[in-house]
């Protein structure tokens, strides 16, 4: 393969990777457009931030699912805990505020600004 034949193949790639990196970022503000929704869900009706008997529920599919995609399961592991670490984190932030109404995901887009 000469100089040519390489880079046109490595900018096909990184072509893939930006299509792939901005998949995940539309993907995860959707998801924290939900689990905004659920932390005003929680803090309205006095329920705790986390829930770690259906944290080992999604760990387990989430392995499992890994797996069977030739993924590392203890990275897929780590990479749940990291984004559910900082749902709880924003759950916290809404049940400190107010009644948790006032800081709803509606209103703010999912986006934590603090
Ligand atoms: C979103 C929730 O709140 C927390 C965050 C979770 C998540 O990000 O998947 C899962 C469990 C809870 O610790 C929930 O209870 O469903």
């Amino acid at each position: 393969m000469n100089e040519a034949d390489v880079k046109n193949l490595l900018s096909q790639y990184r072509a893939s990777i930006d299509n792939i990196d901005a998949a995940l970022v539309h993907m995860l503000a959707e998801r924290f457009r939900c689990t905004q929704a659920v932390g005003v869900l929680k803090a309205t009706h006095g329920l705790p931030p986390a829930d770690p008997a259906r944290e080992q529920t999604q760990i387990a599919r989430l392995r499992r699912l890994a797996d069977e995609a030739q993924l590392d399961p203890d990275f897929a592991e780590k990479f749940l805990n990291f984004i559910i670490r900082e749902v709880i984190r924003h759950h916290e932030a809404i049940a400190a505020s107010s009644n948790g109404t006032e800081n709803s995901a509606a209103s703010s887009g999912g986006q934590q600004t603090s």
